[in-house]
């Protein structure tokens, strides 16, 4: 694969990368990324590349953050990121940016759950045992999701669930984040675009910023990179390309193909570093 990227700016993100790479940041999506699709939210696992690959390219970097809605600890177990050689640079930020890993220190800082979390928990469950006893749940600390890809009709469960999720969701002052084939119920004030930009400001800036993402989620980080071209700091938006979410490609620098394609891409760039 050879590196590059389809726009102008992609391709100066780049170029500035591999000109100054030490100060330079790569963010991580989880779930479609670094680690393919299941079924089951709990067998997922990172690729068998993405590990090798993060170990070749973060020590050549200034920063490689993992940037995940599932809680920071849970990423780190599911990457294989704990104990593991070259990650010195490493930092995982979870559940949306509001719980943080370093591999420096090995610590979880992870804040408590909002007292609505809770209530909407229990109304959610309630609403799926109603409606939508195929739909699975999946509690997170100061989340629950909805999932709705184990349901006899993934796409019909998850349109029919979108709006009552989200009502729920609104009634309890909470956000509503909804991505492929799961609804999710969180608590507000954090987002991967704040996140992003919070890795940078506590770095004192970059010498380019790389987001590499497959759902709606990741939007609020590919809009930071905008963001940040638009002041100066040169950028790329890499999506990890499916069937099922075309608004990443549409605005990417860089499509590769799924989480094989991301270890691939992140391969490619630490080959290119090192020579
Ligand atoms: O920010 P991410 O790392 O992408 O996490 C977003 C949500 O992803 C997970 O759900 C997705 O992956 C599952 C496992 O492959 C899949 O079954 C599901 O359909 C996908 O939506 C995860 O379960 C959620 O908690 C994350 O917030």
């Amino acid at each position: 694969m050879a590196l590059d990227a389809a726009t102008p700016a992609g391709r100066a993100g780049l170029a500035a990368l591999l000109a100054d790479p030490r100060r330079a940041i790569v963010g991580l999506d989880f779930d479609g990324t670094l680690a393919p699709i299941v079924d089951d939210p709990a067998q997922a696992r990172a690729h068998p590349d993405a590990l090798p690959a993060l170990q070749a390219l973060a020590p050549l970097l200034g920063r490689v953050a993992v940037v995940t809605g599932r809680p920071a600890a849970l990423a780190v177990e599911l990457v294989g990121l704990a104990g593991a050689r070259g990650l010195e640079h490493v930092t995982v930020l979870g559940a949306y940016g509001r719980e943080r890993w370093d591999a420096a220190t090995g610590e979880v800082q992870a804040p408590p759950e909002p007292p609505a979390v809770a209530a909407a928990r229990a109304e959610v469950a309630e609403l799926l045992a109603r409606t939508a006893p195929d739909a699975h749940l999946e509690d997170k600390p100061a989340a629950v999701a909805v999932h709705t890809r184990r349901s006899a009709d993934p796409e019909g469960a998850f349109a029919r669930l979108r709006e009552p999720v989200r009502a729920v969701a609104e009634a309890h002052g909470l956000a509503f984040e909804p991505g492929r084939l799961v609804l999710e119920v969180r608590a507000p004030g954090a987002d991967k675009g704040a996140a992003l930009r919070g890795l940078l400001e506590e770095l004192g800036g970059a010498s380019a910023l790389v987001f590499v993402g497959d759902d709606l989620g990741d939007l609020p980080a590919f809009d930071e990179v905008a963001r940040q071209r638009e002041a100066g700091v040169p950028g790329i938006c890499v999506c990890s390309g499916s069937t099922e979410v075309a608004e990443l490609a549409e605005r990417a620098d860089v499509v590769v193909d799924g989480p094989a394609g991301v270890a691939a891409w992140l391969q490619e760039l630490a080959a290119a570093l090192d020579r």
